[in-house]
């Protein structure tokens, strides 16, 4: 039996995200919860024809039920970006939905993987490790900042340059998730690209800064939700199967206590005393088995991860700070 929540199910990613869910096999029970609109959401969904059954909670007195029994968490709740607004302004308000759910999982649910779409990621990752530290039922192989988007633009945008290229290739991006701290690994897949220097910056640059260009697009409306969907989606589907046995990687944001040796090989490009990376890992039945060396970067890519470093080590401070204050 598998049983997935989905808080914040009813927003502009929560709604296709729940979807999609349905529609895996492996899932049992969906809980929705929202503050809002969720009972709609839910017997929408319930009545697509595959066998998981669906139930909706509204509001925070019924978050404990929603919670209980839950092996997978996901938790996309929180404001989303307008024009001219970094992920980290969203901080003020998100830090707090974020800290008061994952406080809900680790009441009611704490032995399950929690997945964390709610921006600023690379602060409100460290936030659920510090509620779960609190509550003392914190385990780092099962928490997770979702950043498959950013490997799902980095191979798209590929092949929107060379469309001889699969766009579902698989290439690791690492760091954070956000401008700067996002570092696409295009090197493990240059030898089919043949990208120029000048053609790099500039993929490079777009993955950085995708997220932008969907909020520019929406124009006032909000940021990425649909593609972010599909790319939440292939992160839990990617847990399901570890559940089930079937061999895993992805890249996420982590705590990389987890495997202190598996680290190393990030810690060495420069960030030493860096807590929280997004790094590419194998998974099984119980989350992160173990952090996979990525050897070899370009100088390029070293480059891009000294960048990424300091501005992590801000947003991961914000996060802490915020719960220890
Ligand atoms: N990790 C990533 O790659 C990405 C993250 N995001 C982030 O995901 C978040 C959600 O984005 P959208 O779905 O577009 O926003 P949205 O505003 O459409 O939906 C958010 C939903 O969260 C709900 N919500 C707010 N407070 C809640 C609480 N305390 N408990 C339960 N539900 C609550 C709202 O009622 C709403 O239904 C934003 O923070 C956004 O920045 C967006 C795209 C990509
Ligand atoms: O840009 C945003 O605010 C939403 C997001 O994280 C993305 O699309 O990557």
């Amino acid at each position: 039996m598998v049983q997935v929540a989905v808080l914040g199910a009813a927003g502009g990613i929560g709604q296709p995200l729940s979807l999609l869910l349905k529609l895996n096999k492996d899932i049992d029970v969906l809980n929705l919860y929202d503050l809002v609109r969720c009972p709609g959401v839910a017997v929408d969904i319930s009545h697509i024809n595959t066998n998981s059954k669906v139930n909706a909670f509204q509001g925070a007195a019924q978050l404990a039920e929603c919670l209980t029994g839950c092996d997978i968490v996901v938790i996309p709740a929180g404001v989303p970006r307008k024009p001219g607004m970094t992920r980290d302004d969203l901080f003020n308000v998100n830090a707090g939905i974020v800290r008061d759910l994952v406080q809900g999982v680790a009441e009611n649910c704490p032995k399950a993987q929690v997945c964390i779409i709610s921006n600023p990621v690379n602060s409100t990752v460290p936030i659920a490790a510090e509620v779960l530290k609190k509550n003392g039922v914190y385990d780092p192989k099962k928490l997770f900042g979702v950043t498959t988007l950013d490997l799902v633009r980095t191979s798209r945008f590929a092949h929107e340059l060379r469309p001889d290229f699969d766009a579902n290739t698989f290439i690791p991006v690492i760091g954070g998730h956000s401008g700067p701290t996002i570092v696409p690994i295009y090197s493990r897949v240059n030898k089919q690209l043949q990208l120029s220097e000048q053609e790099l910056k500039d993929i490079t640059q777009r993955v950085q800064y995708g997220g932008d260009e969907v909020v520019k697009a929406k124009d006032g409306e909000g940021s990425a939700t649909l593609s972010m969907a599909y790319a939440g989606y292939r992160f839990v589907a990617s847990l399901l199967d570890a559940r089930h046995g079937r061999p895993t990687t992805e890249c996420c944001y982590i705590d990389l206590a987890v495997d202190p040796s598996g680290a190393q090989c990030y810690r060495s490009l420069g960030a030493q005393d860096l807590s929280y990376f997004s790094v590419l890992a194998s998974f099984d039945k119980d989350g992160i088995h173990n952090i996979l060396p990525l050897d070899n970067l370009t100088p390029f890519e070293q480059e891009l991860v000294k960048v990424a470093v300091p501005a992590l080590a801000s947003n991961v401070e914000a996060g802490v700070s915020f719960i220890n204050k």
